[in-house]
Order: structure tokens, then C-alpha cells, then sequence
């Protein structure tokens, strides 16, 4: 099984690194002219992926914007990886799950075993019950070639009072990296295990240089610009994942303006890793 971070470095080579969040908002569908509902939701979502997925490198959905409708929100969800899938983008499903470990293999099962319905190329993860308690989904990206976002310094204004915190081994974000680095040591073109680091944050002390790739939201309708990215990443801007949803969305429902517009944001940030 070919590992993620190898998939995803051909994929950003061939399609750029820009990432397109899949994020059915009520707001959104009320922009739209769609109603607050199940067939709304599978409208609004699939049409995305038919207008972007063939474009982007990587697609991501939240999921709680399909659970918020039940079983029949999931189906739409299943149909939006599955969809997005054979269209050629890797999806990266943003669930931030995080549990004590027994449990964690549930969520490992759920999104990063191939044989289950959402199973996807790669997922978000909280680290906030500890590092360790990741270690089932760890190991699921390691048997089927999946990747791991690990939530290091979020673009929420909230997240410093917790990643900033220190410990007896500098910050809790440092330690997070620090666990990344180690999985990710010697995996070449890049590691399959990922951070998620906001372009909103203003700067960081932090090490990046972690031979992972980076999530990086709040570029886009939370204010994140490809300036702030080059301050943030520096060097390690090669494998930062842009990622946008509102900014990109508003501009449905028309599929060639949807296109467009995940074009346009490719290009913006076309020349970030140079
Ligand atoms: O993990 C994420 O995707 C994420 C982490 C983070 O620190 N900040 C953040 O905004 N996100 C997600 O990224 C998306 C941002 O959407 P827009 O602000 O509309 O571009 C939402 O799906 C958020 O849940």
C-alpha cells in the first residue's frame, strides 16, 4: 500500500496544493436559493464535488455539517467521498475525533479501514487525550496507506489557551510536532503524518520542520493570506495544505464559477513551497 504522504506529494505535483472544504453551511444552502434540508444538503455537496474534485489535489468535508441531518446526512457524506474518490482528489475527511485508545480503534475502523463506508485517504485527529491515544489510528494509516491531521495550532482564537501551555517539554503544540517528526522520521518525499497549523496564528516559535504536511484553515474567509503563510511555515511551506470552504463555496451554485474559483485559489498559492 502506497503511503499517504507519497500519494498526497504526486497528487499536490499534479494538481496543486490547494484544498477545498466541502462544508454544507445552513447559511450557505439559504445562498444558494436550497432549503435547510436532506435533499438540499446532497445538492449542494455533490455539486461541489463535481465542480471541484476533478480540479484539487485534496477535498475536505466536515462531518458534522452532514450529521446535523441523521443517517441521511451520513449517506450524502459516504456518496461525497466515494464521488470524490473516483474523480481523482484525495479525501480528507475533517472529523477531529480523539477518544482513550479502545475507542479510537472504532474511530480507526470508521474512517481509515478501506472496507468501511467512509473510509477516506485521511483523516483529522485531536491529540488532546494525549499523543498515545492516537496510536490505533497510527497504526490504521500504516496497514492501509492512510494520513493523520493532528490538531497542533488551531486558527480559532481559543486554541492558544490550550496549545500554548507549557509543559515540562515546552508547549503542548511543541509536543505534538515533536511526536510528529518521530513518526514521520525518514519517510522521503514526506511522512503520511500530518499537523494542522491555522494560517490565522500570526507567527509561531515553533518548529515546523516536521517532514509532514500541514492542514492549514483560516486561509480565506477567516482573514489567513499567503503572506501570513509564508511568515507562519518559512521552509516548511513546501508541503502546507491551504485550505478553504466559505470563501470558495459562496461561489456556487454555478459549476463553472465553483471551478474558477478552486482554480483561482490553486494559483494563489501555487508558489508557496518555492
Ligand atoms: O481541522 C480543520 O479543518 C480546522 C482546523 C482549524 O484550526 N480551523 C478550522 O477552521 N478548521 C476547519 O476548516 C474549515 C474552515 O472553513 P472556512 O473558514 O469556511 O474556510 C472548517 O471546516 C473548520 O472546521
Amino acid at each position: 500500500m502506497t503511503p499517504f504522504g507519497t500519494r498526497l506529494a504526486h497528487a499536490i505535483e499534479e494538481r496543486g496544493r490547494f484544498c477545498v472544504g466541502i462544508d454544507p453551511h445552513a447559511a450557505l444552502l439559504q445562498e444558494w436559493g436550497l432549503g435547510d434540508d436532506v435533499a438540499s444538503l446532497e445538492r449542494f455537496a455533490l455539486t461541489v464535488v463535481e465542480a471541484v474534485a476533478p480540479v484539487v489535489s485534496v477535498v475536505k468535508p466536515q462531518s458534522a455539517f452532514y450529521e446535523r441531518f441523521g443517517s441521511r446526512g451520513i449517506a450524502v457524506l459516504e456518496r461525497v467521498i466515494a464521488e470524490s474518490r473516483a474523480a481523482g482528489a484525495l479525501v480528507l475527511l475533517d472529523v477531529k475525533r480523539g477518544d482513550i485508545g479502545s475507542t479510537s480503534q472504532a474511530y480507526a475502523d470508521a474512517y481509515l479501514d478501506p472496507a468501511s463506508p467512509l473510509a477516506s485517504d485521511a483523516v483529522t485527529a485531536s491529540p488532546f487525550l494525549g499523543f498515545g491515544s492516537l496510536d490505533p489510528m497510527i497504526e490504521a494509516c500504516r496497514r492501509h496507506g492512510g494520513g493523520l491531521f493532528v490538531l497542533a495550532l488551531t486558527s480559532n482564537k481559543e486554541g492558544p489557551e490550550v496549545q500554548h501551555a507549557r509543559t515540562a517539554d515546552g508547549t503542548v503544540a511543541g509536543n505534538v510536532l515533536d511526536h510528529l517528526r518521530r513518526l514521520n522520521d525518514g519517510a522521503a518525499p514526506v511522512g503520511s503524518f500530518g499537523a494542522v497549523v491555522g494560517a490565522t496564528i500570526g507567527s509561531t516559535a515553533e518548529d515546523l520542520d516536521i517532514n509532514g504536511p500541514f492542514l492549514v484553515p483560516g486561509y480565506g474567509a477567516q482573514g489567513g493570506t499567503t503572506e501570513d503563510m509564508r511568515r507562519i511555515f518559512g521552509a516548511a511551506a513546501r508541503w502546507a495544505l491551504p485550505s478553504s470552504s466559505r470563501e470558495v463555496l459562496r461561489a456556487g451554485p454555478d459549476r463553472t464559477a465553483l471551478r474558477d474559483a478552486a482554480v483561482r485559489g490553486n494559483e494563489a498559492v501555487h508558489g508557496l513551497g518555492a
